[in-house]
């Protein structure tokens, strides 16, 4: 069987230096490019890429795409910064190349995905919930992209129930005190010297509470995640946003 062409776009970066070795040591793939910043996409046409895998940065992620789907080329995201425009941008492109797979996966690690997941299952039982998230200081966006869509996830969960507002007595706060408000969910950074990726969600009700917690210590972490959507892109045209969607969830 022919191997999958795959380039990683973000090569020298924290995560895409990892998945630059993670295709390398995949038997299945090939890895055909890696390109920094500065370097021309056209290479990507050149080296005949399938699949490339997004490692950037929100402000380059929009074009980096635009070229890949135009060229009817599949891409696995990790890059953050994802808005409903942004979506709806991205969706108009795919709409032009139908042939074309694109999947946006906030967290790329089974156990982020897992606790989304469990998050959303618990949200309708608790009066309260608050998420905290803690990255490394070099991280450049807040709320990170996963926390951002755990609290989206727990508010669609908390709507379709019915669930009141959560109960909160703040009058007065100083600015960010209550952490930034996703849907009504306050979502809470911490930047930290010695850590990586790690996620609470901390639910409140009478008498008990309930914490679920995820840490990602290494980057090698979201190596099975990236693999794993650079397999199933290839035959999945379209945006798909989520890693659960290819991990058979249900
Ligand atoms: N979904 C997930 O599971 C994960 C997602 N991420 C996300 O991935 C992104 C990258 O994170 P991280 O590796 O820590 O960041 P880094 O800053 O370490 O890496 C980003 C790399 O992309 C390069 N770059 C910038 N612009 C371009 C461009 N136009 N074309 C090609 N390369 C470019 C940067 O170069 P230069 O240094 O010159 O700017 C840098 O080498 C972030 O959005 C982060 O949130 C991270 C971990 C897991
Ligand atoms: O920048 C990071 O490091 C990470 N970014 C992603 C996010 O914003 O959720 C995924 C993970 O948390 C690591």
């Amino acid at each position: 069987m022919s191997k999958l062409r795959v380039a990683v776009l973000g090569a020298q970066g924290r995560i895409g230096s990892e998945a630059v070795r993670a295709v390398e040591a995949a038997e299945d793939m090939e890895l055909v490019a890696g390109l920094g910043r500065g370097d021309k996409l056209e290479t990507l046409v050149e080296a005949g890429a399938q699949v490339v895998v997004e490692l950037t940065n929100p402000g380059a992620v929009m074009g980096n795409l635009d070229f890949c789907v135009r060229h009817g080329i599949h891409a696995v995201v990790g890059t953050t910064g994802w808005t409903d425009e942004r979506l709806a941008q991205l969706r108009t492109s795919l709409a032009a190349s139908p042939e074309a797979g694109v999947l946006i996966a906030p967290n790329f690690s089974i156990g982020a995905v897992l606790t989304m997941r469990f998050a959303q299952q618990a949200a309708r039982f608790f009066e309260s919930v608050e998420v905290v998230e803690l990255h490394h200081p070099k991280k450049a966006d807040a709320p990170s992209g996963t926390a951002a869509r755990t609290a989206q996830l727990i508010a669609k969960a908390r709507e379709e129930a019915g669930c009141a507002p959560q109960p909160d007595a703040t009058s007065t706060a100083l600015d960010g005190a209550r952490g930034a408000d996703v849907d009504g969910v306050p979502v809470h950074s911490v930047r930290l010297r010695g850590l990586l990726a790690h996620q609470e969600v901390l639910f409140g009700g009478e008498g008990e509470t309930l914490t679920i917690r995820h840490d990602s210590l290494h980057h090698s972490s979201f190596m099975p995640g990236i693999l794993l959507g650079v397999r199933r892109v290839v035959s999945t045209p379209g945006l798909t946003v989520g890693l659960e969607h290819f991990l058979d969830l249900d």
